[in-house]
């Protein structure tokens, strides 16, 4: 079936190209060829300025000859069109499709899954109706007042993908309405937000795929608890996102419950109705679709053949670069906006258990190192963090940064001759070249080496359309990448076994007393 990328022709050349990579710390380095100005990837939403990685064109040409060889965009355009990309040849596997693009696949005439789509639309519609009547008043507490708030329980999947997005777009909320989330288990974790809310005007929305999981069954019964306690019907308040079929798909406990599919993967799952129900009771039906459209726009984006016209593709094969070819073992994502402060945690969910695997989709080992660890912090905050490390530690970490034009707010001040946005992005720019070119000194200790690498997503402003299209890059980024790989980024056993001795765990220690020294005692003997 598929090849690893060690395995096509174009290997061996960039294994040479990686012998003697572009040196941006060379005079006049950065400017040659105007490679600032060339190495630009355009698209109506986001351009990605890639002259500040260690490529040149003979690294993208090798790039590009290994994309056809493995037939990335093929095999993406496949997924989109229902084939069963979530398996592993001759050993037990989830043999799935995967089909998270198919929910905002609702812009063009003739969507690529129609059937996953029509599925899709119908839960919106549903969705469009429950909204209509919370805000014409139908859906009312017992006093008659309007729902203002609601709790989002849910983890994992369930949980990163609609936070980064909500936290991004809070400026964008209808008037008045807010969303919290619950997701640790940690009880500490439903204290808190219970006690920032007015339960009776609170809706709940308890968030599961599969229904099974331990953290949001037991928030769910928390928040239950709360309810029953402040003299409500948790089922006047709570509304349930699962699969169908699900241990959780009992519509008499909810006021509403809204689908997901099996073909759709937690992590993958934000624009399904997994982020869709509560990302549409804070933004509107409008505001919601615009967030679809953009990530509508970056799959059409991620099908184009010509590697230097498509953003997600790009990303991806540089990344391979950095982490095959130069031997780069970490990834930092460093958005320069406050409200994109928890996109990160999603990519990590994202690309860390879609690609930290072991094993190809032909059911032998990989054949070389997979998925990198991704972390990452706002900028500026995280200038006066970890940015030594990156300057001048010994570890190289590429940096994809991420920049906006205007602040969301449009709100700013000038001081000094500068508003803070120009500031931020001052900044932005200056680590870019910092990084690339470092910088030497009779000193040792102030002497920056330079060559290492990143890019920069830079967009207009952070826009529910927006938003949508670096979500959707981001999910197209790590699947090429597993393409490249050979592995299948789709399913996460790696989970399972910490789930089920918990679980044990658990059990046993249900029959005991709730003592902490106790429980402490208990998981000793076990280790
Ligand atoms: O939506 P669910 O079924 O509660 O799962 C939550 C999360 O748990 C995981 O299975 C990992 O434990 C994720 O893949 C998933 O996003």
């Amino acid at each position: 079936m598929y090849k690893n990328f060690t395995q096509t022709k174009a290997f061996s050349g960039l294994r040479r190209c990686a012998q003697r990579p572009y040196d941006l710390t060379r005079k006049g380095a950065l400017f040659e060829d105007d490679r600032l100005q060339k190495f630009v990837c355009r698209s109506p939403l986001v351009n990605l300025h890639y002259g500040t990685q260690r490529i040149d064109h003979h690294v993208l040409q090798g790039l590009s000859d290994m994309s056809r060889e493995l037939e990335l965009v093929e095999q993406f355009k496949a997924l989109r069109r229902g084939a069963v990309a979530n398996r592993i040849e001759g050993v037990e596997s989830e043999n799935r499709q995967v089909l998270h693009t198919a929910c905002r696949d609702l812009f063009s005439a003739l969507p690529c899954h129609p059937e996953a789509t029509a599925s899709a639309a119908g839960q919106l519609d549903k969705l469009a109706s429950f909204l209509e009547k919370l805000d014409s008043g139908v859906i009312v507490n017992h006093r008659q007042q309007r729902f203002t708030s609601l709790v989002h329980i849910g983890i994992g999947g369930s949980d990163l993908g609609p936070r980064a997005v909500y936290e991004g777009l809070k400026c964008y909320g209808k008037e008045g309405r807010t969303v919290r989330f619950i997701a640790n288990v940690d009880p500490d974790d439903a204290v808190a937000v219970l006690s920032q809310v007015d339960l009776s005007t609170t809706l709940v929305n308890i968030v599961s795929k599969s229904g099974t999981t331990l953290e949001t069954l037991t928030n769910e019964e928390i928040v239950r608890a709360a309810l029953k306690k402040a003299g409500l019907n948790p089922a006047d308040h709570c509304i349930a996102v699962t699969g169908e079929g699900s241990r959780m798909d009992n519509s008499g406990d909810y006021l509403e419950t809204f689908h997901m599919y099996e073909y759709i993967g937690g992590r993958y799952s934000t624009c399904s109705m997994v982020g869709a129900a509560s990302l549409g009771f804070f933004l509107g039906m409008e505001q919601l679709k615009q967030f679809l459209e953009g990530a509508a726009l970056l799959d059409e984006m991620a099908e184009e053949e010509r590697l230097e016209q498509n953003i997600p593709l790009l990303m991806a094969l540089i990344g391979v670069w950095n982490h095959n070819f130069l031997g780069c073992r970490s990834l930092a994502v460093l958005p320069y906006s406050q409200a994109m402060h928890r996109f990160p945690a999603h990519l990590q969910q994202c690309d860390m258990e879609s690609n930290g695997k072991s094993l190809q989709r032909n059911g032998q080992p990989v054949a070389s190192t997979t998925g990198p660890i991704v972390w990452g912090e706002p900028g500026t905050n995280g200038q006066h963090a970890f940015y030594q490390l990156l300057h001048q530690g010994t570890e190289i970490v590429p940096v994809e940064f991420i920049g906006f034009r205007r602040s969301q707010s449009g709100l700013d001040q000038t001081v000094e001759n500068t508003t803070s946005q120009e500031k931020l992005l001052a900044n932005l720019f200056a680590q870019m070249v910092a990084l690339a070119a470092g910088k030497e000194s009779d000193n040792p200790n102030r002497v920056f080496p330079g060559n290492r690498p990143s890019s920069l997503l830079l967009a207009q402003r952070l826009t529910p359309k927006t938003m949508g299209a670096l979500l959707a890059l981001y999910e197209a980024k790590i699947i090429f990448q597993g393409f490249v790989w050979n592995i299948n980024s789709f399913d996460q056993e790696g989970v399972q076994l910490g789930k089920a001795l918990a679980t044990r765990f658990i059990a046993e220690i249900s029959k005991r007393e709730s003592d902490p020294d106790s429980l402490e005692n208990y998981f000793l003997k076990q280790l």
